[in-house]
């Protein structure tokens, strides 16, 4: 599902944050990408989104060479794509709903179907019946699950997550983290970048550890 083939970053001006990255998730499949802070984590996942480019070498997401995708045709691979960030990223001035529903406006989703796949990614976070909140009345694991939700509502193939417990205490952390893999039971493919190694060590899922932006084990663990 994701490929990647010799794959190299360097922002402009810079240094190579990536160096000949070879990593493959099959589909369905749920992985950690870790690293100290720097090692590159964060602009692996934004390759993959498509918000960076690949300076050297193949990205392939569902057999995809995302190098050779038109600008036009970027919306369509977001819509395969869920992404949840640290910080929420959630609208303050906006309900619990209507940051959820966002997702889906944006992809031109009918008005009917919204309220019925906004109900049920919040059921499947658990936050049945907070729809008319303001994120800012919802504590820090409510609010992640905010950005889950809004990750998952349009049914992506793959999740990928950039520090998804950095702010929790270990107990949701755990929560957010079987959430994942509730979701990876049901199909979903995921990638998750995080320093939480007692996560990891719990989870028991494949691991790709980066150290100055070269994958330790191009083979993933287990
Ligand atoms: N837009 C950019 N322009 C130039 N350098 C950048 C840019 N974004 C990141 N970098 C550099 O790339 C390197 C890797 O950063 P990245 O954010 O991918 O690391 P990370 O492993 O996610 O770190 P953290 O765990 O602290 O989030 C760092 O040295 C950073 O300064």
């Amino acid at each position: 599902m994701i490929r990647a083939i010799n794959v190299s970053k360097h922002y402009p001006g810079g240094r190579n944050v990536l160096q000949e990255i070879d990593l493959h998730l099959p589909k369905g499949q749920m992985a950690f990408l870790t690293g100290p802070s720097g090692a590159g984590k964060s602009t692996l996942l934004k390759l993959i989104a498509r918000i960076e480019t690949v300076s050297r070498g193949t990205l392939l997401l569902d057999g995809q060479d995302l190098a050779k995708l038109k600008r036009r045709h970027i919306p369509q691979l977001r819509r395969q794509l869920g992404i949840v960030f640290q910080d929420h990223k959630l609208l303050a001035d906006r309900s619990v709903f209507a940051n959820v529903a966002l997702t889906l406006q944006v992809a031109g989703v009918r008005r009917a179907h919204i309220k019925s796949r906004v109900r049920a990614a919040l059921d499947q976070v658990g936050l049945s019946g907070r729809e008319q909140d303001s994120p800012l009345s919802l504590s820090g694991g409510e609010q992640q699950r905010v950005g889950i939700a809004r990750a998952i509502v349009h049914s992506p193939k793959v999740l990928i997550a950039d520090e998804p417990t950095g702010n929790l205490d270990p107990q949701l952390s755990s929560e957010i983290m079987d959430l994942f893999r509730n979701l990876n039971r049901h199909g979903m493919t995921l990638l998750i970048a995080t320093h939480d190694l007692g996560q990891v060590e719990r989870l028991d899922c494949p691991v790709y550890a980066l150290q100055h932006g070269r994958l330790q084990n191009q083979e993933a663990r287990p």
